[in-house]
């Protein structure tokens, strides 16, 4: 019997799916005819959806979809999805970016090549039954230069190749390196330089609010006669009405483009009448290939998911290295019980959380255990719809502001992770740390030192430190029959308040609780499952 059901609704390969397909706890159902109705109204049923870039993933999808736990792209673009609302609702959303690069690359470089040499046009004219030799006239790539915008994945694919042509390389990201650029062979660059300098301009960046229209009139108005444009990456990215402009007024003398503002491109497009542009629709990552990898890639990665092990390509979630993942992997179930113990004992609204990492964590990736220190915080109030993906942005909703520091110095403990949860009743504060062979510990609850494994059920007392105390809270709990596994107390002073912590064999029944609060001294009682 499956414990997962997945939906495949775009033409994913079923050769790359292989491994999930026969994964034993895996049922998968692949749709490829499913109307946007008709994904509405079967989504609800399935704990994943696996797309290629035809299936709209909106809001009523995933609003619909009250099972999902992940959303999976077989490609790198994920505008098809609403990774925000995905968010929300604590779905995460995973890509396969590596798979289809150098496809795309080298349909990039097919394009190239195709728009410079008026390959297509020839093609055309030729199957066309007429033999001419004058009207094709083209460029030559040597020594001409070559603006990329964008330097991530392809856009540096791109630049090897052009080189290979003795093409000059300008490149612009706003993550590239001068140290990364000399190492390519390119220069680098701004936007400015590469639209008054190229000769051919290619734009590999996603389209984002920073993007669009990255290229457009003014752009277009500093570039050089004759320029000619590629885009193999988003339409949109090229402001398509500019574009047309300067086609029409010659400043541009080809374009090839395998995506549009609006696709699928129809020939209401006014770009596919241009006898100087060439078109594809969208075949970037339509190989073999890369159809598989994206497939194999995906697919992977949605089983690790759902069988709760690590994965990495999840979009909005933070991207950790193997060895990142291995190092703070022992902290994740502390960070969120620690959260979970300070929701437990804060009262009223949480206004500010102050997460502080301390000794040797702080000079780890510690978003991950942020995310756990929340998704046990808000989960406490919240509930199972609360997840790594999702509770930052709760947080935010809830206007909680969030604090994190980081200190490479501790007094007592190589590390500390330490959680502080303010309301307008007060701070509660709660610190854990790893402890060779006993495992996670807390060590601190508000200015009370302890040293509890945050496990099973705790039950805690605030009181005044007068004898007989835990006499008292034993008896009521023996009478109900309730074992005591393991104890401690802390005091402030004595005869100041005390803390006593019960690690307890079953949760209180109502009678008991309320029987503890009455004891005369006893100023606050919590139970709490860690
Ligand atoms: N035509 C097709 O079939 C395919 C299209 N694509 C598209 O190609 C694009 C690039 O893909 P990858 O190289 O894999 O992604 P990538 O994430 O490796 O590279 C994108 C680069 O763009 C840079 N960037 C972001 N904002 C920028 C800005 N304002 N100016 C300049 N650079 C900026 C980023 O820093 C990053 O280095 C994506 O939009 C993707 O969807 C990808 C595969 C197939
Ligand atoms: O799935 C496809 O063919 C589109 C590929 C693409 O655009 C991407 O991976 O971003």
């Amino acid at each position: 019997m499956a414990n997962y059901r997945v939906l495949v609704s775009d033409p994913i390969s079923e050769q790359g799916l292989a491994a999930l397909l026969e994964a034993p706890e895996v049922d998968v159902d692949i749709r490829t005819d499913l109307t946007p109705g008709g994904l509405l109204e079967v989504i609800g049923g399935y704990d994943a959806l696996l797309v290629r870039s035809q299936t709209q993933v909106t809001v009523e999808v995933l609003q619909a979809g009250v099972n999902l736990r992940a959303i999976g792209r077989a490609g790198v673009g994920v505008d098809n999805i609403d990774v925000l609302a995905a968010t929300r609702q604590g779905v995460i959303v995973i890509n396969a970016p590596d798979g289809n690069t150098i496809s795309t690359c080298e349909h990039t470089f097919a394009m190239l090549l195709a728009m410079a040499r008026k390959i297509p046009q020839a093609h055309g004219k030729l199957k066309g039954g007429a033999w001419d030799r004058k009207s094709f006239v083209g460029v030559e790539l040597n020594s001409k230069t070559l603006g990329i915008l964008g330097f991530g994945r392809i856009g540096s694919e791109v630049a090897k190749r052009a080189m290979a042509f003795n093409m000059r390389v300008l490149a612009f990201d706003p993550f590239l390196t001068r140290e990364r650029a000399e190492k390519m062979g390119v220069v680098m660059a701004s936007v400015d330089e590469i639209v008054e300098a190229a000769d051919f301009i290619t734009v590999h960046t996603p389209l984002i609010k920073e993007t669009k229209h990255l290229l457009s009139h003014d752009q277009f108005a500093r570039m050089k006669p004759g320029v000619r444009l590629l885009n193999c990456a988003r339409g949109g990215i090229i402001d398509e009405a500019a574009l047309v402009e300067a086609l029409q007024s010659g400043k541009v003398a080809g374009a090839a483009l395998d995506v549009f503002e609006s696709e699928p491109a129809t020939l209401e497009n006014p770009l596919l009448s241009f006898d100087n542009v060439v078109v594809a629709p969208h075949l970037g990552a339509s190989t073999e290939e890369a159809q598989i990898n994206v497939a194999i890639d995906v697919g992977r990665e949605l089983l690790q998911l759902l069988r709760d092990r690590p994965f990495k390509n999840a979009v909005n979630l933070p991207s950790l290295s193997d060895e990142a993942m291995r190092t703070i992997a022992p902290y994740l179930d502390l960070a969120e019980k620690a959260g979970r113990l300070a929701a437990a004992l804060a009262e009223g609204p949480v206004q500010k959380i102050e997460m502080t990492f301390a000794g040797k964590l702080a000079d780890k990736q510690t978003d991950p255990l942020s995310r756990s220190i929340l998704k046990g915080l808000l989960g406490y109030h919240h509930g199972e719809e609360v997840n790594y993906v999702n509770a930052p942005f709760l947080a935010e909703q809830h206007r909680i502001q969030l604090t994190e520091t980081k200190t490479t110095r501790h007094d007592l403990y190589a590390d500390l992770l330490q959680v502080t949860v303010q309301t307008s009743q007060g701070d509660v504060t709660i610190a854990g740390t790893l402890i060779a062979d006993l495992g996670p510990r807390i060590v601190q609850i508000n200015d009370f030192k302890v040293d509890l494994a945050p496990e099973g059920t705790l039950l805690m007392t605030e009181h005044l430190d007068q004898p007989g105390m835990i006499g008292k809270v034993g008896t009521l709990l023996g009478r109900a029959d309730i074992n005591i596994a393991a104890m401690q107390v802390a005091r402030r002073s004595q005869g100041g308040m005390a803390l006593m912590i019960l690690a307890v064999d079953k949760s209180l029944d109502e009678e008991t609780f309320e029987a503890i609060q009455y004891v005369s001294g006893i100023q606050r009682v919590r139970e709490v499952a860690v």
